[in-house]
C-alpha cells in the first residue's frame, strides 16, 4: 500500500537552507581526499617557498596542499579531455594544441597567497603529466609610479585601476594560446615599482599560476558597453586565501616590523625611511596604509570576488588553513 505523501509543512520550505554551489569541508574531511600522493617535498624545501611572517610546516602541506595537487591533477586530466572533444569537434579548422591549465590566486595584501603560490608550483611540477609550471605574480602589470603618479593614484596601489588590466589580460591569453615565448614587466618590492627593462618570459608552460590581488575581478565594460573577456575568464581553475581581515590585518603589521628589520635596510629599499625613526612611528604609517589603502581594497574590490572562486581556502588566526569550500555545481 502507497502511504500518503505528508505536505512539507510550509515553515520547512523557509527553513531550507539557502542553495549554494559549495561544499564546505572541515580541514579533517579535506585532508582525507589525498589518497595515496606522496609527499615530494622535505621541511627544508618548504622553508624556502614560506613568505616572510607565514607559518607553514610540512603537516599543512600534507593536509591541505597535497589534496588540492591531487585534485588539481585530475583537472588537469580532465580539461585535456575536453580539450580534444573540441578539436575532435573543430576538425582542422580552430583546434588548438598547447594550451596550457591557468589557475587563479587571488586574497588580500598579506594574506598568504605568494606562499600558496609558490608551494601549488613546487608541488604541481612533480607530476609527470605537467612538469613545466610557471608562476607569474600580478604586480608586473601595476602602472609605473611615474604614471601612478601622473594619474593621483599613488594611494590606490593595489586597487584594480592602477593595474594595466588590459595588458595582464593580453599576456594570459597570449599564454593559453600557446604563443611560443610571451613576456610580462617585473616589480619590485625594494624599489616599489616597475624595474625599467626586466621582463619575465614564459615559454609554453604546462601549467601557468597567476597570483595577485584582483585576479577574480570581473571585466571591465568595453567603450561600447559590451562585456570583455576578463582575465578569470581564462582560469581554468581558482583559488581564494581567505582569513579575518583582523588576522590579515596584524600580519602585515607584524611582517612590517620583520621587513623594517630586514629588506628595509636595504639601501636602495623605498621603505629605507623607516628604519630612521621609531619603530612606533613606523608602525603608525603601517596602520594608516592598512586603513587607508589595503584594507578599503580588500573590504570593496578583493573579497566581493570571493564567489568567484572554485576553491576558498580559510585560514585561522595561526595560518593555517581550517575550513574550505569547494565549488561542485
Ligand atoms: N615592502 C616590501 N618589501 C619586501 N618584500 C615585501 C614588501 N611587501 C611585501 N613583500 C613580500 O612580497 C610578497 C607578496 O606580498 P603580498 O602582495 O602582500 O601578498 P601575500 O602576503 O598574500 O603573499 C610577500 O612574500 C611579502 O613578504
Ligand atoms: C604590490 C601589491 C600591490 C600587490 O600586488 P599583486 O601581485 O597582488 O598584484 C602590494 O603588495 C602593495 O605593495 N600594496 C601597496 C600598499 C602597501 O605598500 O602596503
Amino acid at each position: 500500500m502507497i502511504s500518503p505523501v505528508s505536505p512539507i509543512p510550509r515553515s520547512a520550505h523557509r527553513q531550507r537552507p539557502e542553495a549554494t554551489p559549495y561544499l564546505d569541508l572541515t580541514r579533517a574531511e579535506w585532508s582525507a581526499l589525498r589518497d595515496k600522493t606522496p609527499l615530494p617535498l622535505t621541511a627544508a624545501e618548504v622553508e624556502r617557498l614560506r613568505g616572510l611572517g607565514d607559518v607553514i610546516d610540512l603537516d599543512e602541506v600534507r593536509d591541505i596542499y597535497l589534496p588540492l595537487s591531487r585534485l588539481l591533477n585530475l583537472y588537469v586530466g580532465a580539461t585535456d579531455g575536453l580539450r580534444g572533444a573540441l578539436n575532435t569537434f573543430l576538425g582542422e579548422q580552430g583546434s588548438q594544441s598547447g594550451t596550457p591549465f591557468v589557475i587563479g590566486v587571488a586574497g588580500s595584501v598579506a594574506v598568504g597567497k605568494s606562499t600558496v603560490a609558490r608551494l601549488l608550483r613546487a608541488l604541481l611540477s612533480r607530476w609527470p603529466e605537467h612538469p613545466r609550471v610557471e608562476l607569474v605574480t600580478t604586480d608586473g602589470f601595476l602602472l609605473p609610479t611615474k604614471e601612478l603618479q601622473e594619474r593621483g593614484l599613488m594611494s590606490r596601489k593595489g586597487f584594480p585601476e592602477s593595474y594595466d588590466r588590459r595588458a595582464l589580460t593580453r599576456f594570459v591569453a597570449d599564454v593559453k594560446a600557446g604563443k611560443g615565448e610571451v613576456s610580462a614587466p617585473v616589480y619590485s618590492h625594494l624599489i616599489y615599482d616597475i624595474v625599467p627593462g626586466e621582463r619575465l618570459t614564459v615559454r609554453r608552460p604546462d601549467i601557468l599560476i597567476v597570483e595577485g590581488l584582483n585576479v577574480l575581478q570581473p571585466a571591465l565594460p568595453g567603450q561600447d558597453g559590451r562585456t570583455r573577456v576578463g582575465l578569470a575568464d581564462y582560469f581554468d581553475f581558482s583559488v581564494y586565501v581567505d582569513a579575518r581581515t583582523e588576522d590579515i590585518e596584524r600580519w602585515y603589521l607584524n611582517r612590517f616590523k620583520r621587513l623594517r628589520e630586514t629588506a628595509f635596510q636595504d639601501p636602495s629599499s623605498y621603505f629605507r625611511r623607516y628604519t630612521q625613526v621609531s619603530e612606533e612611528e613606523s608602525l603608525d604609517y603601517a596602520r594608516t596604509m592598512w586603513r587607508t589603502v589595503n584594507r578599503p581594497n580588500l573590504v570593496e574590490n578583493i573579497a566581493p570576488t570571493r564567489g568567484r572562486a572554485t576553491l576558498v581556502l580559510r585560514k585561522g588566526p595561526d595560518h593555517k588553513v581550517q575550513r574550505l569550500s569547494l565549488r561542485k555545481l
